[in-house]
């Protein structure tokens, strides 16, 4: 079975980041959107970057911003990935030459991820969220699972109101190669909680892709 990933969004402190690490997490969240209640400026994350241990994925987020502001990220951070979170083209997200993962706004009607997956193929993965175009993210609110929506053949990550109680069912619904969380591991915003981290990363190993009985109707035994 394979393993699903974790991203943890919204780090603004070192002593977090490290807490997110120890309890499993694949890749720290650096928001660069200003106006957000986890905004934090390239010298902070660099700060807190250095002091990673290696194969911790670094991610830097931005919602339409300026192309300086990014090159600036880039120059300095050198992060793993960047994240666009709003209405960024695919063009855009492209002129940086860097790998990036386009969040899609699972809030909005109508919105079709395998459509967007043509539109944004040279995205790394696709970030399903709870949010409407354009509007920021780290809402702690899920959105519709329910609806039907065909999932693209590329990494999907699961994002919007997750925590240690739904990710499970998140996990089994939609399979995705990730998850990614902020609220629902925090006591503020921006300020991880350690013990809910530590539950979050815990509900993830204990999830199962496609449900038991899928798994027990191919054969698998449980573990
Ligand atoms: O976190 C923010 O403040 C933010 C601002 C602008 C654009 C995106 C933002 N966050 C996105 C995320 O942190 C993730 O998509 C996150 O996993 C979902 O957030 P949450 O529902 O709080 O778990």
């Amino acid at each position: 079975m394979k393993r699903v990933r974790i991203k943890i969004c919204g780090v603004t402190r070192l002593e977090d980041a490290l807490v997110c690490v120890d309890a499993g997490a694949d890749a720290i969240g650096f928001v660069f959107y200003e106006a957000s209640s986890r905004t934090i400026d390239v010298e902070q994350a660099c700060a807190i970057s250095r002091e990673l241990p290696p194969f911790v994925a670094r991610v830097a987020l931005f919602l339409e911003p300026a192309p300086a502001a990014v090159q600036t990220v880039l120059d300095q951070l050198r992060p793993d990935a960047l994240q666009f979170h709003g209405r960024e083209t695919a063009e855009f997200c492209r002129r940086f030459a860097w790998p990036f993962l386009k969040s899609v706004p699972m809030g909005e009607e109508n919105v079709e991820p395998r459509a967007w997956a043509d539109y944004y193929h040279d995205a790394q993965g696709l970030l399903l969220d709870a949010n409407r175009a354009g509007a920021a993210g780290g809402s702690g609110k899920t959105f519709d699972w329910q609806r039907e929506a065909a999932m693209p053949d590329m990494p999907i990550i699961i994002a919007g109101g997750l925590h240690a109680d739904n990710v499970g069912e998140a996990i089994t619904r939609f399979q995705p190669y990730a998850v990614d969380v902020s609220s629902g591991v925090e006591s503020a915003p921006g300020i991880k909680d350690a013990e809910r981290v530590r539950e979050f990363t815990a509900a993830v190993g204990r999830a199962r892709p496609g449900g038991m009985e899928r798994r027990l109707s191919e054969g698998a035994t449980e573990a």
